[in-house]
């Protein structure tokens, strides 16, 4: 089953079908690409987690007036990014995550950005980024400063902000709606069909030295050289274990909602 969030399609009649955008989430462990999620799914601020789980969420947008099927991929890389097609040839945005409180996720968030911009380069396809500096209410224990963030951003050419999961729902939303009309803008300049996946699998000639400064060893890009072009496999499904709505909960007198597999919500 797959799991569908987000509220009704306002403004959407019978022949409007709405657009769809598939939006994937990378950063470093810990960055809080997991809870920028389900805030966004749910409003709600997740505490418990199981950090090993990739899922693909389904949630129907309103932006701008105009109905939005989006899915956003939660990823969850190991240590260096690792069979990066999954995404790279499925997003139509990307949405950086660095932890404000962790330098190192900052560099990670850089290492993507890289990544992107060759993968762009070797597909001729731009997909855009926005970069998110998370963890805002922890600004006080910041090893990044504001003005760094929007310098790497402004040296991929990205949209930049920062964030918080703890924080307002509706910053959340309007970052995860930017993404959306980049997106938006991205597909009608192309006029290909997408998402596309791309068969032969190929190094790059000049990956190794990419690789080998920002670890990134187990990317490799599939390149639009081969003109073998097929279908995107069907989404993952979402893990969607179990939704009680309040008033079922409030029988069972559960103290927690359960509501994506491994998240617990309050
Ligand atoms: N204070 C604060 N904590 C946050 C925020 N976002 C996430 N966290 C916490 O940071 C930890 C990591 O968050 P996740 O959302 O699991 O991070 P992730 O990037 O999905 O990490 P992986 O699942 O390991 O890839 C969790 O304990 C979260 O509760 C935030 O905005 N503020």
């Amino acid at each position: 089953m797959s799991s569908v969030f987000g509220k009704a399609r306002a403004g959407s009649g019978p022949q409007s079908a709405p657009l769809e955008v598939n939006l994937a989430i990378l950063g470093r462990r810990g960055a809080g690409k997991s809870a920028l999620t389900v805030k966004f799914l749910t409003r709600r601020f997740i505490s418990e987690y199981d950090p090993n789980l990739e899922d693909t969420y389904s949630s129907e947008e309103t932006v701008d007036h105009q109905p939005v099927h989006l899915r956003v991929m939660d990823t969850a890389d190991p240590d260096t990014p690792r069979n990066c097609e999954r995404y790279l040839n499925w997003a139509h945005a990307f949405l950086v995550v660095y932890s404000m409180d962790s330098r190192q996720s900052f560099e990670d968030s850089s290492s993507y950005l890289e990544l992107l911009a060759l993968h762009a380069k070797e597909t001729q396809r731009s997909s855009p980024a926005l970069l998110l500096g998370n963890k805002l209410d922890m600004a006080q224990y910041r090893q990044v400063t504001k003005a760094e963030g929007a310098a790497l951003a402004g040296k991929f050419g990205c949209l930049f902000f920062e964030v918080s999961a703890c924080l307002d729902f509706e910053h959340v939303q309007h970052v995860f709606h930017e993404a959306v009309r980049e997106a938006r803008r991205e597909l009608e300049k192309s006029s290909l069909p997408r998402p596309l996946f791309i068969c032969e699998e190929r190094a790059l000639p000049h990956q190794a030295p990419l690789t080998a400064r920002h670890g990134l060893a187990s990317c490799t890009f599939n390149t639009l050289s081969t003109v073998s072009l097929k279908e995107m496999p069907a989404v993952a499904q979402a893990k969607l274990v179990t939704v009680k709505s309040s008033r079922a909960q409030s029988k069972r007198k559960a103290p927690t909602l359960t509501l994506l597999k491994g998240f617990k919500i309050f």
